[in-house]
């Protein structure tokens, strides 16, 4: 793994934080690909933060302490590049660190939201990380006209859609993973799973391990596991409900709708809500066919959202 931070002294490491469980952190301190890549168990630590309060995500590059020859304390957190995180008005929780890449994963088989996407790829743009869809399953073909034509919308705003086929043409998404560090977001059962055991073999490996260790048969992600690869690495999270969105700001939200970028801040009304007022350019937008209704939706669905969240935590 091409790590920014190299080794820093006789007793400390810099690594990579790439899997969460609970207050318990496993870290790569191979900073190298060839060793992280092989997965020597030299190479992963299993950590604890030193601060009571510290959280770390996956992606985190931090510097550690080793006490033994597969443990350590988590001593500093590097400066993050950005953090992909969800929160409603009680909790918050970090999905991960460092990206370049949020690789949302939807598929012709089950029905996917496209609320939910809109909310992802609001995260993704908020911390300028760049989004790419997946149409996965594409080998289940009487149900990929009606996924397309969910996703037209965001195709026609430039998002990439790449269709594949999990089960059988998985490295049609390697060329778009190679040099990125990628995390793969979206609704239970879309396949990322299969998606990165087709990618990585030792992902596969590391689930079954996972599994065996928790004793259960159940094949549902349970939290995010970071895999180095070609460059880069990749994160399979586990499977997205809701995607909160309470620590962005209405603003922050508008601006995060990148086709409402040439229209804001042209309403006559300087705060205007784009509700029902004279004169706003977003509504205008629409009417002219240049914003897309739906979109325009879920981004009111969104703020009424935040709107209420801080209202409960304010205490109204
Ligand atoms: N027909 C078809 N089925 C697929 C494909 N990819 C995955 N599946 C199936 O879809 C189901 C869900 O796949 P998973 O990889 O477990 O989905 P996931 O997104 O990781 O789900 P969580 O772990 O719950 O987040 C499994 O039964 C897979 O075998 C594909 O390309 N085609
Ligand atoms: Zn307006």
């Amino acid at each position: 793994m091409n790590s920014p931070h190299p080794r820093q002294g006789d007793d400390t490491l810099n690594g990579v934080i790439t899997a969460a469980f609970g207050r318990q952190y496993e870290v790569d301190v191979s900073g190298q690909s060839a060793a992280a890549s092989s997965g020597t168990a030299q190479s992963l630590l299993k950590c604890y933060p030193r601060g009571k309060k510290s959280v770390f995500a996956c992606g985190d590059e931090v510097e550690v302490s080793p006490n033994s020859k597969d443990q350590g304390v988590i001593t500093q957190l590097h400066p993050r590049r950005n953090l992909l995180w969800r929160s409603d008005a009680f909790r918050e929780k970090l999905i991960a660190a460092n990206l370049t890449q949020v690789i949302i994963v939807t598929a012709t088989e089950p029905g996917f939201s496209d609320l939910l996407i809109s909310r992802c790829i609001a995260a993704a743009e908020n911390q300028q990380i760049k989004p790419l869809i997946v149409l996965n399953k594409a080998d289940l073909t009487d149900a990929l006209p009606a996924a397309r034509k969910i996703l037209a919308p965001f195709e026609r705003l430039g998002y990439r859609v790449v269709e594949l086929s999990a089960r059988e043409g998985a490295e049609r998404l390697r060329p778009y993973l190679a040099g990125e560090r990628s995390i793969f977001v979206g609704q239970s059962g879309m396949g990322k799973s299969t998606l990165t055991n087709a990618l990585i073999p030792e992902a596969r490996a590391a689930t079954r391990e996972i599994s065996e260790a928790l004793n259960s048969g159940k094949h549902t992600t349970t939290f995010a596991r970071l895999y180095p690869m070609d460059g880069g690495w990749l994160i399979d999270s586990p499977g997205l409900q809701a995607f909160g969105l309470a620590h962005l700001t209405p603003d922050d939200l508008a601006a995060s709708f990148i086709e409402f970028h040439n229209h804001l801040g042209k309403c006559r009304f300087r705060d205007c809500l784009h509700d029902s007022e004279p004169g706003c350019a977003l509504r205008a937008a629409i009417e002219a066919g240049t914003i897309d209704p739906r979109r325009f939706e879920h981004f009111k669905l969104i703020r009424e959202e935040i709107t209420q969240a801080k209202r409960q935590t304010q205490g109204w």
